[in-house]
């Protein structure tokens, strides 16, 4: 039976060093699943609502808690429903995202459990998992994640030409420490960002050059196509009162803006942009898929939040070609599998994602999986990051 007995709730550390909620569900047969929150920096303002860990744990167990017992652990929807009553808000503000996601992350762990078979088949069923996603890798960043370097908060190489995801993760690697001998080479220092990514002192035009220069030494190493791509979270960029991106002392009007990013995707040959926008501009948004969507993704972070109110918004004026999934955005695993289908049904590409603050949680890696996803998008060294990479590789090798 899959009946839950069990849901306990504690804080732990995450990547950051900051308190998350890790979530542990049993079940009647001694099915079993454990699960953490992920948490992050450049959150969108129509996020589902992380409180504090601890509060967050006290409301979950008095509120959630005792409506989950009894419940089928492999009926992920009734699990999500549950939470959502227990709730009773739209954006998990009354028992956290924090829990609501660990549990219904747990929660699939457990059903998967008892079913004895791998998360991704659990979740994505007999027909799903054949298609890998391409891991996009954070190797130079700064922005929210990394003061005193770039604007942009992430380039990320994208080895889309990669034979395996095994050998795309490997390639992610080599792009990461090329970078660091080309700013090696340039005697300039860098520290890593929260993502592990480099976040060396230096222009977006400057990392433009080192990144594909380091792009393009691994390409003619592997053998195979890699490309990069950029999340600009141009959201932190935008100063409403200015109407202007500020790249510190320049600034840009949202005609420079869309100028920029379409010159940068032409220029760069940029296999992927997410957010180059405001949140809040779904006509910009259009006008730069309009521009570039045949030959990049536009992926929307800020501005979907994994929420199928926002993506139905975004597919009626064209606003982007691709939606970022951030399940703790949302809050439920149901949630996040619906903002897929809603993208699948118009055509447009889903993009599993990490968070800034991490932990050695894997569900992500299974949720590309079963939603056959095109790319997920978590990092490239680091151990929350190569949590989820190696869990890929085990998928691949059905050793999961
Ligand atoms: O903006 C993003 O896409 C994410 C992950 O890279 O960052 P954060 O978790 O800080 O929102
Ligand atoms: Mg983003």
């Amino acid at each position: 039976m899959t009946r839950i007995t069990n849901v306990s709730l504690r804080r732990i550390l995450d990547s950051r060093g900051n308190p998350t909620v890790e979530a542990d569900v049993l079940t009647e047969s001694g099915g079993f699943g454990r699960a953490a929150a992920p948490s992050g920096a450049s959150t969108g303002e129509f996020e589902a609502i992380e409180l504090p860990a601890e509060e967050s744990i006290a409301k979950a167990r008095e509120r959630a808690v005792p409506r989950l017992e009894g419940l089928f652990a492999g009926d992920q929807r009734s699990v999500d429903a549950a939470l959502r009553a227990a709730d009773g808000t739209d954006d998990f503000s009354a028992i956290g995202a924090n829990s609501a996601v660990a549990i219904s992350m747990a929660a699939a762990k457990a059903g998967a459990d008892v079913l004895g078979a791998p998360l991704y088949q659990h979740l994505g069923g007999a027909f799903r998992g054949e298609n890998f996603p391409v891991p996009l890798g954070n190797v130079v960043g700064g922005g929210e994640h990394a003061k005193e370097a770039t604007h942009i908060q992430e380039f990320l190489a994208a080895p889309v030409g990669a034979p395996s995801v095994s050998e795309a993760v490997f390639a992610n690697a080599a792009v990461h420490a090329a970078v660091a001998d080309v700013l090696d080479e340039h005697g300039v220092p860098a520290a890593k960002g929260d993502e592990g990514a480099w976040a060396p002192p230096i222009s977006d035009a400057e990392a433009f050059e080192v990144v594909a220069e380091a792009v393009e030494t691994v390409e003619a190493e592997v053998g195979f196509e890699i490309r990069f791509g950029l999340d600009m979270a141009a959201a932190e960029l935008y100063d409403d009162d200015r109407e202007a991106y500020v790249y510190g002392e320049e600034t840009k009007s949202t005609d420079e803006q869309i100028e920029y990013v379409a010159g940068l995707v032409e220029e760069y040959d940029l296999a992927y942009v997410e957010d180059p926008l405001d949140e809040n501009d779904y006509e910009a948004f259009a006008e730069l898929t309009d521009r570039v969507g045949d030959r990049t993704l536009i992926c929307g972070d800020d501005l979907f939040v994994t929420n199928v109110d926002r993506l139905r918004e975004g597919i009626d004026v064209g606003a982007g070609n691709s939606i970022l999934i951030k399940p703790n955005q949302i809050g439920t695993l149901s949630d996040a599998f619906d903002a897929v289908e809603l993208a699948t049904r118009n055509g447009m590409e889903s993009v599993i994602s990490h968070r800034s603050g991490e932990t050695e949680d894997t569900t992500i890696a299974h949720l590309a999986v079963a939603t056959d996803a095109a790319y997920i998008k978590t990092g490239t060294v680091g151990g929350e990051r190569t949590a989820k990479l190696n869990e890929l590789v085990r998928i691949a090798d059905d050793a999961v």
